[in-house]
């Protein structure tokens, strides 16, 4: 980590205001003096007496056996119909499990509330000036954390579910302790002033990748610190940077792009020979072929970083112009109630999305990226698993032929000297999700598949043609610390104005090349084009571009 990061990221210069920093000390020492049993740490808790946080809380009264009536934020009133019984403190509702609680207390807490006896959050203070001032994230129900748990939710996105999995079948201990020796990143993300801005970044923890680093030492207290960015190093290798190399447009520079070292291989294909040869198997010009050396193509140099987002709902709200109590009401509905949380802690302002998140590929030195001399390409590519990775053809898009561009034109700009970064969100379908897309496929090629129709098919099924909301996107950018893109591999009016309405400029826009369109996705094309999408080329009757139906196609 570089000192300027380290200074923020410690928050040296910014000392924590005091009651923050008196209740944060309190709740360690309280941590730290812990012992052994929940009963004990409760009871400790209690007794710091601590008032309540939520401005919501005293208008409440007592909660009744019909529900407690919680103001919301839009000011409408909501039912949580989850209390059982009257009491003058609030208390959690909760149930008793009879049998099978596992690894887990007998007495189940459905949910919390503000200011509830024990409950006290420790302070998450989105975009404070330090990550002290700012606080780790919290989520975990882990038996040290409950209590001082500051956001909904639960890590690792989607995967949180196959987490449980694994409890339940005993394979996993709930109050794991993760061991985090050796996982810094190899290279430094370091902070910028976005990092401390609320308004720029509300969908990911910008700390999140020096989560176990700055925040140790409530790790050390026993609270459940988990990072939510990883940041690593590999060697990506595709068959079409292969290609670039045979034919000559892309180069061998030894630093981005390096031959695959091929030792090993032809060692494994002279033992193969000999092998073949004791069995006599094969005639004498297939030997001198696997003897002979094997050009095993290139491999490229990256810096990456995987995230999962972790939303500050007052941000995520006023990004798409709608209340937090309607954004908090239609989490829940939308999700099956999975998180009562969302409408009880409204002191609670972090929430982490069951959903998936993204990756960042950086080609060329990572301190680049925000110096505003280096040149800078961009790729943001939403997941389209079946193009990107199985090449099919049903897809009738050009998602993987333009990630292939996108990364073929980071890689150059990086070899110019620049740097290039790729951003794969997992936004599958235009984050309607695989099944949805199918059945467009499916309407598209019964019906008549012309470019005319192409949104409106999906929107047919779907009920909305897009559910990406690129508003949330440019956060990413703004935590790399991206100033300007220099070449934007996009025709998408809705990137390229979530990215430039969020203060970041683009100096050029780069379609998909011509060549590069398969058959099929000249529908998809023409009716982006004529819905708004970035060209150089425009189109005049819609009707004209059709697609092949399943009767043109082999099967
Ligand atoms: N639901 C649905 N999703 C699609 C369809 N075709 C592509 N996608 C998804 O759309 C996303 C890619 O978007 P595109 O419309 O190809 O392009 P874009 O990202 O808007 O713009 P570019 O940056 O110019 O590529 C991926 O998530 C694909 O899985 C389709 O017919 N139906
Ligand atoms: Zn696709």
């Amino acid at each position: 980590m570089c000192a300027q990061c380290t200074t923020k990221a410690n928050g040296a210069a910014q000392p924590q205001p005091p009651a923050t920093e008196q209740l944060l000390a309190a709740i360690l020492t309280e941590l730290q003096s812990m012992k052994a049993t929940q009963a004990s740490f409760e009871q400790k808790l209690e007794s710091l007496a601590l008032p309540p946080t939520s401005p919501h809380f005293s208008a409440l009264g007592s909660p009744s056996t019909s529900g407690i009536n919680l103001p919301a934020l839009d000011g409408s009133p909501i039912i949580t119909p989850f209390v059982s019984k009257p009491s003058e403190t609030p208390k959690s509702p909760s149930i008793v499990a009879k049998k099978d609680a596992g690894p887990y207390s007998q007495r189940v807490i459905l949910t919390t509330y503000p200011g509830q006896v024990g409950i006290h959050p420790i302070p998450l203070k989105w975009g404070a000036p330090s990550s002290a001032e700012r606080g780790p994230v919290v989520a975990s129900r882990h038996v040290n954390s409950l209590k001082v748990r500051n956001a909904i939710g639960a890590h690792s996105g989607s995967y949180s579910i196959y987490r449980a999995l694994a409890a339940a079948q005993g394979l996993i201990d709930p109050n794991h302790r993760p061991d985090y020796t050796n996982t810094e990143p190899p290279v430094d993300i370091t902070w910028n002033p976005s990092w401390d801005d609320k308004t720029k970044i509300v969908s990911i923890d910008p700390y999140g990748h020096l989560a176990p680093q700055v925040f140790k030492s409530f790790f050390d207290a026993g609270v459940d610190i988990r990072p939510t960015i990883s940041v690593t190093k590999a060697h990506i290798k595709l068959i079409d940077m292969d290609e670039a190399v045979r034919s000559g447009s892309l180069e061998v520079d030894g630093k981005i792009v390096v031959k695959t070292p091929t030792e090993w291989i032809n060692a494994n294909r002279a033992a193969s020979a000999e092998a073949k040869s004791a069995r006599a198997e094969d005639d004498a010009a297939s030997k001198q072929t696997l003897y002979s050396n094997f050009d095993a193509g290139v491999e490229l140099n990256v810096s990456k970083a995987a995230l999962e987002p972790v939303w500050y709902l007052p941000g995520i709200a006023e990004r798409f112009g709608i209340t937090e109590g309607a954004l908090r009401r239609s989490l829940f509905e939308d999700t099956g109630g999975m998180y009562p949380e969302l409408l009880t802690r409204h002191d609670l302002k972090t929430f982490l999305p069951p959903i998936g998140g993204m990756t960042v590929y950086i080609f060329g030195p990572v301190e680049y990226i925000h110096d505003e001399t280096k040149e800078l390409t961009l790729r943001i590519h939403d997941e389209c698993n079946g193009s990107d990775v199985f090449g099919s053809d049903i897809c009738t898009c050009t998602c993987r032929p333009y990630l292939i561009f996108g990364i073929e034109e980071a890689v150059k700009c990086a070899q110019r000297g620049g740097v290039g970064i790729v951003i794969y969100f997992r936004k599958e379908g235009r984050a309607l999700g695989e099944v949805t897309k199918y059945l467009v496929y499916n309407a598209r090629k019964r019906g008549g598949d012309n470019a005319a129709d192409y949104f409106r098919r999906t929107e047919d099924i779907a009920g909305v043609k897009d559910m990406r909301f690129q508003a949330l996107m440019p956060d990413v950018l703004h935590w790399l610390g991206i100033k300007k893109i220099d070449n934007m591999i996009s025709m998408s009016d809705l990137k390229h104005d979530a990215i430039v309405n969020s203060g970041i400029p683009i100096h050029k826009r780069y379609e998909i090349p011509e060549d590069l369109i398969p058959p099929d996705s000249r529908v998809e094309i023409d009716a982006k084009i004529a819905a708004g999408y970035f060209s150089t080329t425009s189109v005049t009757d819609l009707s004209k571009t059709a697609g092949r139906l399943w009767e043109d196609l082999q099967h």
